[in-house]
């Protein structure tokens, strides 16, 4: 290595940013590739890698008349979700980090990523991604650019973001970008062969808020490594958004038209695995409603000139749960993927080249599970990974609403927080008011999900749904909601109306109360017509609840005792949760807004204690 070496791409770059390009040769002479590949987005790109992907193993090509131009993948079995423990928000000040993340200096967790970084990418393909996460046609287009040595991640960052060549020419020579920098961490000795999953034991998913940095490596799993998504539209844009007056939140999108033509537009946060993707493509059970999509996991909410809060969803994809899709639960997710163009990850795949998960009926006498192994319906394990994943284009949704491209995105008349509990929330509860409606998005509690490593069915708390995505102090965060609800100049009428949703409260026979997906529609139906105040409410210590006469159920096979005991109010219960409310206010010390204590101690009061 006495000669300078040239690694083949770098000196071949279809841009003159000059930033940018300094970047991609640090970081080349870093990781020490064997070549450099800038990734134009076209479809002899697409065909290129996935074909090269197929034929390392890593991708296996479904039967192109059952799923067109569509690929099945397995990561490694210790690679399916994202990591938690080992993501962090590198701050500046520990401080900014908040009581809910986990921080490390920006120059210590530099120097010890730069040293996993060394020559991590040798025998690779370094790939140079840019990307813009919203439309290109934005007033300030949010740019992107990932380095990445993985194929894998190419191939699903084009179906994810508007990437390649339209992005970098857009980005012209000066302008701004997150640099996202992705390894798998896993190079290549001379001669030695890949595994079909490459990943490291050693993972760090980290954010430099300040510098507006990312660096990822470890993990081949997507939200850990397809960086515009969680990283940069939720970590990186709630700082930015917070400097600059806007909301970055993990919530889905709807339209939604009522039989005379009335449209309004809802947002809505859940946890992850907790039923953003199903809302936002519901097929309402109810006569004359149409539900259009927006987005399916991310809404970036900005104030518009008439002081109403408009969303647009930036990501280009949906990277949607598997298991539990199906032609009855989510027919509109069916048809998208029948389009093709696919990939999916962690499914079972069948004999005749088409892809299985449970809860898509009877499964087929013979599978291939996600491990790889044979598989029978005897068998004791699930054929798919519970947090398996589609990644398809957005485009393919049957019910794509025409105001997906619009730059200026929607403005919304409903936010609904939700929350994956077996008890205690009622099916749907209306705040009182924005700081009501920011108290109870405050303690939203949920059930752990697969789609974080770690225990399952653990309840926390989870403000927003944004627990793991507050890329700064969640003390700050929960201020900056309280502030956004003085609305743009000062006129709060305008703000969106806020309700809580639990589509999964449980009888004492542990089976669901409420039959949910496309049912949910009458959910909305009730909040529509709270909108418009022609629906009766109930006022109980925790908010208003629909009167039982006012939620339409028609043609519903639910027993009016289940109806009673899915949205029933037990004091009892919300008596009981009060402990935890405190503790988990008192983790943010003087940093949580003193409202939402006061909205504490009405509710206490309003229940009976003290
Ligand atoms: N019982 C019930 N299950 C639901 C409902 N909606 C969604 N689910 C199930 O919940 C799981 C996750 O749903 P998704 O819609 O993919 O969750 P998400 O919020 O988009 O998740 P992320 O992509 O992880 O952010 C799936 O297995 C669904 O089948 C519902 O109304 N009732
Ligand atoms: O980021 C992911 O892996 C998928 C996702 O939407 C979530 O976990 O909320
Ligand atoms: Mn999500």
């Amino acid at each position: 290595m006495s000669a300078p070496t040239v690694t083949p791409g770098l000196d071949t770059a279809p841009t003159s940013h000059p930033r940018l390009l300094a970047w991609v040769r640090e970081v080349a002479e870093l990781t020490t590739p064997e070549r450099v590949v800038w990734c134009d987005g076209s479809a002899p790109e697409w065909e290129r890698l996935t074909g090269e992907l197929v034929d390392a193993g890593t991708l296996v090509r479904l039967n192109p008349s059952l799923k067109p131009n569509s690929f099945w993948s397995r990561t490694d079995p210790s690679d399916v979700a994202r990591v938690e423990e080992r993501t962090f928000i590198c701050s500046v000040d520990e401080a900014d980090a908040g009581p809910t993340n986990n921080w490390m200096a920006p120059a210590e967790m530099k120097r010890t990523m730069t040293e996993l970084y060394r020559g991590c990418m040798t025998g690779r393909t370094m790939y140079v991604i840019p990307f813009c996460m919203g439309p290109l046609t934005a007033e300030n287009p949010m740019f992107g650019v990932e380095i990445t040595d993985s194929a894998y991640v190419v191939a699903s960052m084009r179906v994810m973001t508007r990437m390649g060549q339209q992005a970098l020419d857009k980005m012209g020579d000066d302008a701004d970008f997150v640099a996202c920098l992705h390894s798998v961490g896993a190079p290549l000795a001379p001669g030695e062969s890949d595994v079909l999953w490459p990943c490291n034991d050693t993972k760090y998913i980290s954010h430099f808020p300040e510098t507006r940095e990312i660096w990822s490596y470890g993990s081949g799993y997507g939200g850990n490594s397809l960086l515009g998504k969680k990283c940069y539209s939720l970590r990186i844009a709630s700082a930015i958004a917070r400097d600059e007056g806007w909301l970055a939140e993990h919530m889905l999108i709807l339209k939604l038209t009522s039989p005379e033509g009335d449209v309004r537009y809802i947002a809505a946060a859940f946890p992850s695995a907790c039923g953003k993707t199903n809302l936002a493509m519901l097929e309402p059970t109810i006569p004359g409603w149409t539900v259009e999509t927006l987005g399916d996991d991310i809404a970036w909410m900005r104030f518009g000139s008439d002081g109403r809060l408009y969303a647009v969803n930036p990501e280009y994809g949906l990277f949607g749960v598997a298991p539990g899709t199906d032609w009855k639960t989510n027919p509109n997710a069916m048809r998208t993927l029948a389009r093709g163009n696919s990939i999916f990850t962690n499914v079972a795949l069948t004999d005749d080249g088409d892809v299985w998960w449970e809860g898509m009926g009877e499964p087929p006498a013979h599978l291939t599970d996600w491990h790889g192994n044979d598989w029978t319906p005897t068998s004791d394990r699930p054929a798919s990974h519970p947090n398996s994943r589609f990644c398809t284009p957005i485009s393919q949704c049957p019910i794509l609403a025409n105001e997906y491209e619009d730059p200026k995105g929607v403005p919304i008349d409903a936010i609904l927080f939700g929350g994956r509990r077996k008890t205690t929330i009622p099916l749907v509860t209306q705040a009182r008011d924005w700081t009501h409606g920011v108290y109870l998005g405050a303690t939203i509690s949920s059930e752990t999900t697969a789609a974080a490593a770690g225990k399952v069915g653990v309840v926390r708390r989870d403000p927003m749904a944004m627990l793991p995505f507050i890329g700064y102090n969640a003390g700050d965060y929960l201020r900056h909601w309280i502030e956004m609800g003085k609305g743009a100049e000062g006129d709060p009428d305008k703000l969106p109306k806020i309700f809580y949703v639990n589509w999964f409260r449980r009888g004492d026979d542990g089976r669901f109360l409420w039959p949910g997906f496309g049912e949910n529609s009458r959910v909305l139906k009730w909040v529509v017509e709270r909108l418009n105040g022609t629906a009766d409410a109930v006022e109980t210590p925790v908010g208003f609840v629909p009167a039982s006469s006012s939620l339409d159920v028609s043609g519903l096979d639910l027993s009016e005792a289940d109806l009673a005991a899915v949205l029933a109010v037990d004091a009892e219960e919300w008596r009981s949760e009060i402990p935890q409310v405190t503790e988990w206010f008192e983790k943010f010390g003087d940093k949580l807004p003193g409202v939402l204590w006061s909205e504490l101690d009405a509710l206490k009061a309003r229940l009976g204690i003290e």
